[in-house]
């Protein structure tokens, strides 16, 4: 079977012109351009890349872009006063705290402390609820979003199939879980404790790893045709890869999302679009 590639690199670009043209229109009428506050806490080099990308892609799009790097030994008191000054930025539209934090700090406090209006991760709790309900207005985390924004646009069906999610974590598995509902999939999620996870993976229509486990699916764990979405991100001696043994599932997978160039430029694109959404939302709320 030929397998397709679903190229997240091709797609995310896509996606930033479009915002690109967005914010061109809203300056041309006068408005100030967006502005996105993330904050690095310490200096995990894989978080450091990746707030580079995001600083380069706002960038690209127009969006200003405002990092606040604070040393690894930051207090949660000092990361909280930082929060809550962006909360009270006028000029800031969306905020989002690079993950992993340190040990010593708490993310769950200092994802509460967003204002939900410009949690642009989608975390906060009010988001992630309204998320749950079905409420279309809330922020939906940009792992998620980016891959159901993948398929869409590779012209994936998605409705009526049977989706198999890898993973339950709270900002990929369990959103992800929750927009496939949103989009008609019937739905499984496995995890740690699941039996028979093979048995359950083979089913899928459209299976989804998000495990955080290098190559740990292979070609007898999809069925022939499957679409195959590989969320995963690890970085090997050989390179980057995974959760999914990507050249062993080629043939096999009737589409696939390569690790680069996948899921991970999506995340970013679906970042700016969420920054761009509360941009407008309070561009209205004060015009
Ligand atoms: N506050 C947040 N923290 C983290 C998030 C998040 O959504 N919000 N997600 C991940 C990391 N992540 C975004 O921050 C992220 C990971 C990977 C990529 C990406 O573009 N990967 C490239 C390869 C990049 C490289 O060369 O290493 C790819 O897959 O092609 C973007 C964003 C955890 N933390």
């Amino acid at each position: 079977m030929e397998t397709q590639i679903l190229d997240g690199k091709q797609t995310a670009r896509e996606i930033r012109s479009e915002l690109k043209e967005q914010i061109q229109d809203c300056i041309r009428k006068g408005m100030p351009a967006p502005c996105l506050a993330v904050i690095l806490v310490g200096h995990d080099e894989a978080s450091k890349v990746y707030v580079n990308n995001k600083e380069k892609a706002c960038g690209w799009i127009g969006m200003k872009s405002l990092v606040c790097r604070m040393p690894a030994e930051t207090t949660q008191e000092e990361l909280l006063a930082k929060v809550q000054e962006l909360n009270e930025d006028p000029g800031v539209n969306g905020i989002l705290v690079q993950l992993p934090l340190p040990r010593h700090l708490d993310a769950d406090l200092v994802i509460n402390a967003i204002d939900p209006a410009k949690d642009v991760d989608g975390f906060h709790p009010v988001n992630a609820g309204k998320l749950s309900i079905g409420h279309r207005d809330a922020f939906v985390s940009c792992t998620p979003a980016g891959v159901v924004q993948l398929l869409k646009r590779a012209g994936v069906e998605i409705a009526s199939k049977h989706c198999v999610i890898a993973g339950r974590s709270n900002i990929v598995g369990k959103p992800l879980a929750l927009l496939m509902l949103r989009e008609n999939a019937t739905v499984t999620v496995c995890h740690s404790k699941t039996k028979d996870l093979s048995e359950l993976t083979r089913q899928a229509d459209i299976f989804i790893a998000a495990v955080g486990r290098p190559k740990m699916f292979g070609p007898e764990d999809i069925r022939e045709g499957a679409v195959v979405v590989d969320v995963g991100m690890h970085r090997l001696e050989d390179g980057l890869c995974g959760d999914v043994d990507y050249e062993a599932c080629m043939g096999r997978a009737s589409y696939m999302t390569p690790v680069p160039g996948g899921v991970g430029p999506m995340t970013i694109a679906m970042l700016l679009s969420n920054c761009v959404q509360a941009y407008k939302a309070q561009l209205g709320t004060r015009s």
